[in-house]
């Protein structure tokens, strides 16, 4: 599988679009990334084949597939999927669907991880239960990503992982066909991946698995919800500390895994802007088939956003926002939600009042340092913000155009075109990074403008 959306050292410019007005539009965003890597990896292990519908097709998603098929799994288009008509713009159809056919799991096999952290974290417990190596390497990137947890876990629980001392990537498992499991402590402060990824494939193992957290304050626990949430769907008996178990303590017991038919949610991360974009500018924009429950952090937009001067209204449409017309500085611990942290900035870039966001010094180990990014390209554009110890302090100031870089950082280019609705002359630098995890990007904001896309070389 060919990595179609890999960064090329792409220093392209899109002219963010101003906002004509009050931007008012009805959105479809793609299936969840965090969802689909899971249900790929949960369908791999199961026993029988399952059926993943409307599943994120993006560069995190097709590299997730690509290293599953590359080590025994099978992973078709339905016949529905592989005959459906494309709509205007190279969007599927929403009946397309991914068969996963679980097969006995083998090296040798070479995985790319690209930059993505559920490729990287999720996969070497899998390969641990595979019968021989798998090497595992990407972007430049991702070498410099936190995995140490996952490494010397796998270890732990009697696994083979060669690694040259490095505690992170390139590395190989050599898998011998089965792990023995059992207890393991892990420092997630830096990833609550780690501890998903072990949870994951924890019913594989002999003993299945019980993770320790042993750290500082772990990030991101609504994606560790997902996790459990998911294992248990697919039959997995879990034990976590919300069941009443000691705190930061998560156990998977041994046991066959169901093939299951699941449909994706849309991805409430990647509505993030088209919500900004409401907000901003005074509009209303409606996201559609925003889930009534679900374990994603973007569900947390609702009360940020609202604090931050929108209403939100969620009913048969999906969720809508109402911009008030004016923007309110916010004052927050995004620990749980760190990667709206982007957008979130941008917005508070644009408020009437001075922002803190806090709890999110994990992400300097992000696609990119999100911190470090966000202060300069927002203070490139005449903005005020500085790095604080574990975030951001954004004093709002009059803006101006230019250019704004974005590290291959996805959520960087959204959150540079977010501030471009508002700010003449923006102009984001490699758009095309969005393809992590949110291919039609560019397309999808114009159609929300009512305008033609357009790169400038
Ligand atoms: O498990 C997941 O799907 C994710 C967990 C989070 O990672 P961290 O805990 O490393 O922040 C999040 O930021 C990432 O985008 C997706
Ligand atoms: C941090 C992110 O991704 P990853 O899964 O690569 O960690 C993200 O999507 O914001």
């Amino acid at each position: 599988m060919t990595d179609q959306y890999a960064p090329a050292a792409d220093t392209a410019l899109w002219p963010a679009p101003t906002a004509p007005g009050r931007i008012e539009a009805t959105v479809t965003v793609p299936g969840s990334k965090s969802v689909t890597n899971r249900a790929l990896v949960l369908s791999a292990l199961a026993a029988e084949p399952g059926l993943l519908r409307r599943p994120l097709r993006s560069r995190d998603t097709l590299l997730m597939a690509g290293a599953l098929r590359a080590m025994g799994v099978g992973i078709e288009e339905t016949a529905s999927s592989a005959s459906a008509a494309t709509e205007p713009g190279g969007a599927r159809t929403a009946d397309e669907a991914w068969r996963v056919s679980p097969g006995p799991l083998r090296g040798p096999a070479t995985v790319d991880v690209g930059n993505a952290g559920t490729v990287m974290r999720f996969l070497p417990p899998l390969a641990a239960l595979a019968e021989g190596p798998v090497r595992f390497d990407g972007d430049p990137r991702s070498y410099e990503r936190p995995l140490h947890g996952v490494i010397d876990a796998l270890r732990a629980l009697g696994a083979r992982v060669e690694d040259e001392g490095r505690g992170a990537l390139p590395l190989t498992v050599r898998g011998a066909g089965s792990l023995a499991g059992g207890t393991v402590e892990v420092d997630a402060s830096s990833s609550s991946q780690f501890v998903s990824a072990l949870l994951l494939s924890g019913a594989g193992f002999d003993q299945g698995v019980e993770v320790r957290h042993t750290g500082g304050t772990l990030p991101s626990m609504p994606h560790i919800r997902m996790t459990v949430e998911m294992l248990r769907a697919a039959g997995a008996q879990v034990d976590t500390p919300e069941d009443g178990g000691a705190a930061h303590v998560w156990r998977v017991a041994p046991g066959a895994l169901l093939g299951r038919d699941v449909t994706v949610e849309p991805d409430l991360s990647n509505a993030q802007p088209f919500l900004a974009a409401a907000l901003v500018t005074g509009g209303r924009v409606t996201v559609a088939d925003w889930p009534r429950h679900t374990t994603q952090p973007g569900d947390a937009l609702r009360e940020i956003f609202t604090a931050m001067g929108g209403s939100c209204e969620l009913d048969e449409r999906g969720l809508t926002l109402t911009g008030g017309g004016r923007v309110l500085g916010i004052d927050i611990d995004l620990g749980e939600v760190g990667e709206l942290t982007p957008g979130i900035a941008a917005v508070a870039a644009l408020a009437q009042s001075e922002s803190v966001l806090r709890g999110v010094g994990h992400l300097r180990l992000h696609e990119t340092d999100r911190l470090a990014a966000l202060a300069k390209e927002i203070n490139g554009l005449g903005g005020d913000v500085t790095e604080t110890e574990d975030g951001l302090r954004i004093r709002p100031r009059p803006l101006h155009g230019g250019v704004f870089h974005t590290y291959d950082d996805h959520r960087l280019a959204t959150a540079g075109a977010v501030l471009g609705l508002a700010v003449e002359g923006v102009e984001v630098e490699n758009v095309a990074t969005t393809g992590k995890t949110l291919p039609d990007f560019p397309a999808m904001w114009a159609d929300m403008l009512g305008a033609p896309a357009g790169v400038k070389a």
